[in-house]
């Protein structure tokens, strides 16, 4: 007769929706439960009283995780059948969990995951196993699934030649691609599950884009970090890209264009960023260098070649501003009008290459008087202008007897070898209100006239008796 412990134990196993198989101590089959019978296509009365139970599942003779277990075999030894595909089961101590693919099973074979623990009587002994199945085929699918589409994700960031990284909701880096590495120098396998991104970027720690757009700071936030110089993306909604130079990057640093968007779970909520980098140096060298060879130009376009000095086009310039300032702030200004003293002679006498040093001498000696603010002309030949902003008539007649006195001074070394000195005739007009530019320029040229008359090496005020 049953033992009612036996009758209770049948009744457990055959309620049990759960595919259940019990062995006793000598590996036959005592219970072969209906899920179990529904799992494996093989009835109860096959299996029960025989140890064939391998039938079952495989096609030639090899233990089950419960007759393992029975047998009370070291870990080794499961391994053997198990391949580090089981683990220690947290059910009890002589207990094991496994997982794997059994082709023979359903449409196209079932993942089982299954559980073996020992039955002990009240002694201890161990007097049988018990081993529980469960198809996780379609959890497996599901996982499967998830990790195939990763790895394709994965493919897709990593074969793009666009610089880019991904980084989720805890600001970890999920993605850093080869395109990624190249520019930042840094490897994947280092970044990767850190939040160590900026290191790539900056020399102390701090947000990148992408972590601002996780964070969903605002606007505001990405300006105390970006200073204006960042926009909503026009092709994404919710990204922002921006442009700066980046000291830390390649050697000499790099200028890149960068755009983060937010990445969002199917509730709409953002669970990371994906930000893509373009090193844009190129672009901004061949921007530099069209501002640097406009800025050549339009100096070249001002100067005149012998002597350095602006040209005359150039006080055709920016006289009329001078004035209009006068004008408006009802501030002084003076003009002094140089000419070489005899000039022809020099040049009749060291030659017109001597002349020319001459030339470049005054024009040395002008701007060695002037203050920052005074700007000096080569008008024509051998005559000069400078322009003397907040001057009044005794300063500016201070100015030009210091520059008389300076040019008169000088020797310059004509190419015979021969010592040249030279002086110089300057007048000086101060702009009245009514002052066109031309009558300025008239009134301080008739002065140098009257200098000339006077007798030379002299400085003479426009409108006055001397
Ligand atoms: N070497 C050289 N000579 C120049 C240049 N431009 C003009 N000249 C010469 O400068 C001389 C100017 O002579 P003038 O205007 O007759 O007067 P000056 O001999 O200086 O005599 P005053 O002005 O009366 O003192 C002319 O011989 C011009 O050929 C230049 O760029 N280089």
């Amino acid at each position: 007769m049953q033992q009612s412990s036996d009758i209770a134990l049948t009744q457990l196993v055959e309620g049990n929706p759960v595919a259940t198989i019990v062995i006793d101590a000598n590996h036959r089959v005592t219970h072969w439960n209906r899920a179990c019978a529904a799992l494996t296509g093989v009835p109860a009365a096959e299996m029960i009283g025989r140890s064939e139970q391998w039938r079952a599942f495989y096609d030639s003779a090899r233990p089950l995780l419960a007759d393992l277990v029975v047998d009370g075999v070291a870990e080794a030894a499961i391994d053997h059948y198990y391949h580090g595909k089981f683990s220690r089961s947290a059910l009890g101590e002589d207990s094991y969990e496994a997982e794997d693919f059994f082709p023979a099973f359903g449409d196209g074979g079932r993942w089982l995951f299954f559980t073996a623990a020992a039955l002990r009587n009240a002694k201890g002994e161990v007097v049988g196993a018990i081993e529980t199945l469960q198809d996780v085929t379609e959890r497996w699918r599901a996982e499967s699934a998830l990790r195939n589409k990763e790895v394709y994700l994965a493919q897709i960031v990593d074969g793009s030649p666009v610089p880019t990284m991904v980084i989720g909701a805890q600001h970890r880096v999920t993605h850093w691609n080869r395109a990624c590495e190249a520019l930042t120098g840094m490897l994947a396998k280092d970044v990767i599950g850190t939040d160590d991104h900026w290191k790539s970027f900056y020399g102390t720690k701090r947000p990148l884009l992408a972590d601002l757009i996780i964070d969903q700071t605002g606007e505001k936030s990405i300006d105390r970090l970006y200073h204006g110089r960042f926009r909503a993306s026009s092709l994404i909604p919710g990204a922002y890209e921006a442009e700066d130079f980046f000291p830390h990057v390649g050697e000499g640093g790099r200028w890149l264009f960068f755009t983060a968007a937010p990445l969002r779970n199917a509730e709409g909520e953002v669970i990371g960023a994906i930000e893509t980098l373009q090193d844009v140096s190129g672009r901004r060298r061949a921007e530099e260098a069209l501002r640097d060879s406009e800025e050549r130009y339009r100096l070249l376009s001002q100067t005149d070649s012998l002597t350095g000095l602006y040209n005359s086009r150039h006080l055709q310039e920016q006289l009329p501003a001078e004035i209009g300032r006068v004008r408006r702030y009802a501030r002084p200004l003076a003009l002094l009008v140089l000419d070489c003293d005899r000039f022809k002679s020099v040049n009749d006498r060291y030659g017109h290459l001597g002349g020319d040093r001459v030339l470049q001498n005054l024009a040395h000696s002008i701007t060695q008087c002037l203050r920052s603010s005074d700007v000096a002309f080569r008008y024509g030949g051998e005559e000069f202008v400078v322009m003397l902003p907040e001057t009044d008539a005794p300063s500016a007649l201070a100015i030009a007897e210091r520059l008389r006195l300076l040019f008169g001074s000088l020797k310059t070394v004509a190419p015979s070898g021969e010592a040249v000195q030279c002086t110089v005739s300057i007048g000086v007009a101060v702009c009245r209100p009514e002052d066109e530019e031309w009558s300025l320029i008239r009134r301080a040229d008739e002065a140098c006239y009257r200098a000339k008359q006077g007798g030379r090496n002299r400085v003479v005020l426009a409108d006055s008796g001397s």
